[in-house]
């Protein structure tokens, strides 16, 4: 994709590192887009094998991605970039996003190789023994249950700990994960120097240090109080031991974290001035990409669906997630997470409706609202909200059916996603109907959107 060429204004990158790609966007002083580019897991990595940018383990529960396919795409990616041109001197200031939740392991003394790259080798090569779990623990995973349990009990119950971290224990949350490899890869767990999360370790990689985990995506871990912006002690001894070393101390979103490291300045032409700002998880980053206002309401119609909102003070529940807020360290975000997003749109679409976007926006054209009393819930893997798997259908008469015709069965998958995103949203007292509704992600753009709108 060839790069803008002409102004030597300034320009501005975000990353970001999602579950089944990893992008780049360049933007100048205007917020106009300069460059964009992407690296697909699945289809440009294929040596990992993944599908959907993860590996389902046979469990069905488990769920991990390769930490160095993500090392790897950043060096195909700016390859790419390279290649078109994209002159990175203009770069004053980078920073971007990482999929919430996932965790990555660096091995003993990979600070030491992070901080001396040879700009004349790629990432991919020189960091292949940094990390001392390989396959990283990501959102999807549902496999923590009993971590969960103990966290809880040692909190003080689900209630308590949603007190002091915004959520009661979720399965994908870090700090749960955290305490799995530690219960069943001890060895792997000992060889452990530093603990980050997805955009803490992209952070990383542009330092060339150990960056640290912003307030943001650090409230997604089950381990930060939300009220003090610290480490919970109770959170963090029910976990694993000398975990807050482990961890570093977090920061505000907003941090300037410092300046690129010498290896991007000799080898891709990086400023020595180019400012890295922390990294923060994909949903706080649209909050703050999307300039929501306190009142609005956004979904995110990605591989995950997500319902966020910026509020000024905590409502933990059992249901659902206070974050810090990204852009105001004072304020806060509320959120709730659906796990059967785009892959099992993309499944009805590829059953129902030939593989065609263009077909599936058809049959919700060619199908009544209400779907004549026709509706399903499509937990491809284990819902997060709520925590429930398999696939259901009723008819009119609320009897639960095998089957609908194609075209029944996409609106069938479209009403219940979206009624269910509006109940879930006004059982915590976000009112969706009178509010402005934004949407975002990858699906967003697909014509079928403007009929998801009409369900919120
Ligand atoms: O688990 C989630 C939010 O809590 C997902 O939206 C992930 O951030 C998707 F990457």
């Amino acid at each position: 994709m060839a790069a803008e060429q002409g102004t030597t204004s300034h320009v501005y990158l975000g990353f970001d590192f999602s579950t089944q790609q990893l992008k780049v966007l360049a933007i100048d002083g205007n917020l106009d887009v300069v460059h964009q580019d992407n690296v697909q897991f699945d289809t440009e990595l294929p040596e990992f094998r993944t599908q959907g940018g993860v590996h389902i383990h046979s469990d069905r529960l488990t769920v991990t991605s390769p930490v160095l396919m993500w090392v790897k795409a950043l060096d195909l990616l700016l390859e790419k970039m390279r290649g078109a041109g994209f002159d990175f001197s203009r770069v004053r200031a980078l920073s971007g996003s990482g999929q919430q939740h996932g965790s990555v392991y660096w091995k003993r003394g990979a600070s030491e190789t992070l901080s001396r790259l040879d700009p004349n080798q790629d990432l991919f090569h020189q960091l292949q023994n940094s990390y001392s779990v390989s396959d990283s623990p990501v959102w999807m995973d549902s496999s923590s249950k009993q971590q969960c349990q103990d966290l809880q009990a040692a909190a003080g119950g689900a209630l308590r700990l949603s007190e002091i971290t915004g959520s009661r224990a979720y399965e994908r949350f870090t700090g749960n994960q955290i305490s799995k490899v530690r219960q069943t890869r001890p060895e792997q767990y000992q060889e452990t120097e530093r603990i980050s999360l997805v955009s803490s370790f992209a952070a990383s990689l542009f330092l060339g240090l150990y960056a640290a985990i912003d307030y943001s995506d650090g409230s997604g871990m089950n381990l930060l109080d939300i009220r003090t912006r610290n480490w919970s002690e109770i959170c963090l001894e029910a976990t694993a031991p000398h975990l807050a070393r482990l961890l570093g101390d977090p920061l505000p979103s907003t941090s300037v974290l410092g300046s690129v490291s010498s290896y991007f300045v000799d080898r891709y032409g990086f400023s020595e001035s180019c400012r890295v700002v922390a990294f923060t998880g994909d949903n706080p980053a649209s909050l703050a990409g999307m300039r929501l206002q306190p009142g609005d309401i956004a979904v995110s119609l990605g591989t995950s669906d997500t319902v966020f909102l910026w509020v000024q003070q905590p409502c933990p529940a059992l249901e659902g997630h206070v974050f810090c807020n990204p852009v105001d360290w004072q304020a806060y975000m509320a959120l709730l997470c659906f796990k059967n997003g785009s892959l099992t749109r993309e499944r009805i679409r590829n059953q129902c409706a030939g593989g065609s976007w263009e077909a599936f926006s058809a049959a919700l054209t060619n199908t009544v609202l209400g779907n004549n009393g026709n509706i399903g819930f499509y937990f491809d893997t284990m819902e997060i909200t709520p925590p429930a798997i398999g696939i259901h259908r009723f008819d009119k008469d609320d009897n639960e059916v095998s089957s609908l015709s194609p075209e029944a069965e996409v609106r069938a998958l479209v009403e219940g996603q979206f009624l269910s995103r509006r109940l879930h949203a006004e059982r915590l007292g976000y009112s969706i109907s009178k509010t402005w509704l934004y949407l975002s992600g990858r699906c967003s753009r697909d014509q079928g959107s403007g009929h998801w709108r009409s369900f919120m």
